[in-house]
């Protein structure tokens, strides 16, 4: 459920018409919605109230805006992050250092160390080589850093293949059968304090099942560790859970994905964590654009909007859906080919598709773009920065500018040698 709903005949996020904000800020523009964010937070949450520790750090690779970043700090969520600008953002947001946790596969000696620093909970290990690198550092620096190992199970998660993590051929995680011998050689390193595995085995999963076996089979490899002699009181079970978008598609909720977690986890007494991403921000958000021109086609007419796969990449990148709504629906549909003005054929946002019809000048919007839109946005063929906005109500504010081509230009130098 969001807060994306018509009213009149008119498109609104809470209590504000799109087209009152579309007519503000421009378009194209994300607008996310204060309640719904906070809902799905909670939802989650509350989910996984049933086991017995938890753990939640918000996956901020899926939307690091520090409004919703915010937001998700006052709801008590922790922070994964992947990279040194996302730790930054977190910091921002006034996570508590706490309950970051440092993913990745290419955590550079400068970020390990800024991390180290910044008194981070956990640094999940991609590989021994990460670990010993991480161990001189805070030997260094007189730190203890504490640590996850994240292994690769090897399971196929039955995801888009590009998105998919757990596979032996993913460069993710160290492979499932060296792990427990890595884990024993971190856990006898100074400066290291070893407390538990982590895996991640993919993202927008539709099924439990992929999940229900990865966990099973990482559960193992903790008893084998801990009949070593290792103590592990800790496991981080990544994200990974999807949402619709297709309207009518079904997907695992909250509570059938805490369920599973019980049941495969009850006798493992330990810290759960887990770094929900898609499943918090996914429906918060939606992309408003702007029809610029409908144009002949073989087939069906090509509807040009004004975004583009440089302001949302998912169906460029992954041949994703997103439902594409009109704003305020004239009434009858017509089939269309919905694409950006981007010089690239890859620029389609769908082929032959069912819509409300549409004509040069009205609003519309694309779906569930509140995960992995605007953070993913670049300024390809020199477009603007798209811009994000937060309503909460009746009340909305931009959260991030139009980085106009202006400003880009700004930064660019012409070297005095070719002047
Ligand atoms: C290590 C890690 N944790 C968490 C996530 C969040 O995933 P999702 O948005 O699918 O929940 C990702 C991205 O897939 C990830 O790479
Ligand atoms: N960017 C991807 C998700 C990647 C998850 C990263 N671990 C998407 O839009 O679906």
């Amino acid at each position: 459920m969001d807060h994306f709903d018509y009213v009149d005949g008119v498109l609104h996020a809470e209590d504000v018409p799109l087209p009152a904000i579309a007519a503000q800020v421009g378009t194209p523009v994300y607008v996310y919605s204060r309640a719904t964010l906070t809902r799905h937070a909670r939802v989650f949450r509350d989910a996984l109230s049933i086991l017995p520790s938890v753990r939640i750090a918000f996956a901020v690779k899926s939307n690091p805006n520090l409004a919703v970043l915010k937001v998700l700090a006052a709801e008590g969520y922790g922070a994964d992050v992947v990279s040194g600008g996302e730790l930054e953002r977190a910091l921002a947001a006034g996570m508590d250092p706490d309950g970051v946790v440092f993913s990745g596969v290419g955590k550079t000696a400068a970020e390990l160390e800024r991390a180290l620093l910044a008194g981070i909970g956990q640094f999940n290990l991609e590989s021994e080589e990460e670990g010993l690198e991480l161990a001189e550092i805070a030997v260094r620096l007189g730190k203890t850093a504490r640590c996850a190992l994240r292994v690769n199970p090897d399971v196929d998660a039955g995801t888009h293949g590009k998105i998919s993590t757990g596979k032996a051929e993913n460069k993710f995680g160290v492979p499932f059968d060296r792990a427990g011998a890595i884990y024993a050689r971190l856990a006898q390193t100074p400066g290291l304090s070893m407390r538990a595995l982590a895996l991640h085995i993919g993202s927008q999963l539709s099924r439990l099942e992929p999940l229900e076996a990865a966990f099973t089979k990482v559960g193992g490899l903790m008893r084998d560790i801990r009949a070593a002699g290792h103590a592990v009181t800790h496991m981080d079970l990544g994200g990974g859970v999807g949402v619709p978008y297709k309207a009518g598609d079904v997907f695992p909720q909250p509570d059938e994905y805490a369920a599973m977690v019980q049941r495969v986890t009850r006798d493992w007494d330990v810290t759960l964590m887990f770094e929900p991403g898609r499943v918090i921000t996914g429906n918060t958000g939606v992309l408003v654009t702007e029809v610029v021109r409908v144009k002949e086609g073989v087939g069906s007419p090509w509807v040009v909007v004004d975004a583009a796969m440089n302001d949302l990449a998912r169906p460029a990148l992954y041949d994703a859906w997103h439902d594409f709504a009109a704003v305020a629906p004239r009434g009858p549909r017509m089939t269309a080919n919905i694409v950006g003005p981007i010089c690239e054929s890859s620029d389609t946002f769908a082929m032959a598709r069912d819509i409300d019809a549409v004509e040069r000048g009205d609003l519309a919007v694309f779906r569930t773009a509140g995960a992995y839109g605007a953070t993913m946005a670049n300024t390809y063929n020199s477009r603007p920065l798209v811009p994000e906005v937060m309503v909460d109500g009746a009340k909305w504010a931009v959260v991030a500018d139009r980085i106009d081509p202006a400003t880009i230009l700004a930064a660019e130098r012409v070297p005095e040698w070719l002047a």
